[in-house]
């Protein structure tokens, strides 16, 4: 059995964070592990109290998972310095496969999971272990420190992180503006790069789509695909998963994890590698 880790805070709604990732590996037919960093109590629109797990218990959590055949994972909320530190350096000492890192910054709904003191941490200790980085928009601007104008600029954006130390580098498109494509930018380990356009679909069920995301490619990782096609995959399952709504969460809600594993079955042979 193909086994996936993530390393994350629980939400308390089901709708983002570890459990949206253990959604995603399942869909995806991989046995999820998961590393708990801390927890969140949010209903589906905010977060209204937070807490985290010492790094001793992290360092205990990976620890027992030292045993299990695990072949890719990723980073969710780390939240602060200490955790960025033994994350990295757990990571470092254990055997777990290429390592998706998602820098979960701040939420769709602007709480910030990540402290600003945390930043140089994230920059130096983890970028250089990610495997893939999968930053939207803003957290790519908040992590260069500077803002994206055009494509031009989300382009040059890529090849900086690419220079922090990330061997691929994903930058989601922005969406805040209702235009009708969300243009997401690859750039890949060999210099290769290509767009994936997706049509805006105007609905409040996109909690934990950033989190699924990068969940799909640590399971295709896991499974031993190459990243462009692992990539391709976690899209186009982000994107069905977007496109068929569950009535979950009375405003805000959740991408329908369901209607993503069908992509899997219906359209395994779709994607080029
Ligand atoms: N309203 C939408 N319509 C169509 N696709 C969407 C929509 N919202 C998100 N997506 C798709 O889901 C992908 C990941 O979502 P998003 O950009 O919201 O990530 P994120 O901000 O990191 O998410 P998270 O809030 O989980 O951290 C996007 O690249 C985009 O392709
Ligand atoms: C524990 C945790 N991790 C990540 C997110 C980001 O998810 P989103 O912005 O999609 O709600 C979250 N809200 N909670």
């Amino acid at each position: 059995m193909k086994q996936a880790l993530t390393i994350a805070g629980f939400d308390s709604n089901g709708s983002a964070g570890l459990a949206a990732d253990l959604h995603s590996f399942y869909a995806a037919g991989i046995y999820g592990h998961g590393v708990l960093t801390g927890v969140v109590a949010e209903n589906a629109t905010t977060i209204t109290a937070s807490t985290t797990m010492s790094p001793s218990f992290i360092k205990e959590e990976f620890d027992d998972l030292a045993e299990f055949h695990i072949t890719a994972a990723k980073t969710g909320m780390l939240a602060n310095s200490d955790i960025i530190k033994t994350v990295a350096d757990c990571y470092s000492k254990a055997t777990f496969g290429p390592l998706v890192v998602d820098p979960v910054i701040i939420t769709k709904r602007h709480n910030r999971l990540l402290s600003n003191d945390a930043f140089a941490n994230f920059c130096h200790q983890l970028i250089p272990l990610a495997t893939v980085l999968t930053p939207n928009f803003t957290e790519a601007e908040e992590l260069l420190n500077h803002d994206f104008n055009n494509q031009d600029d989300i382009i040059t954006g890529a090849h900086q992180l690419q220079a922090m130390g990330a061997q691929n580098v994903v930058i989601k498109g922005s969406h805040d503006h209702n235009q009708p494509l969300i243009h997401n930018y690859v750039l890949l380990a060999d210099g290769t790069d290509f767009w994936m356009d997706n049509r805006f679909v105007k609905t409040n069920k996109v909690n934990g789509a950033g989190d699924s995301f990068s969940a799909i490619i640590t399971a295709e990782l896991a499974k031993g695909q190459p990243v462009a096609k692992a990539i391709k995959r976690a899209n186009q399952f982000v994107d069905v998963a977007i496109h068929h709504p569950l009535a979950v969460g009375q405003n805000f809600g959740p991408i329908n994890h369901w209607a993503g594993e069908k992509s899997f079955t219906n359209d395994s042979d779709s994607i080029d590698g």
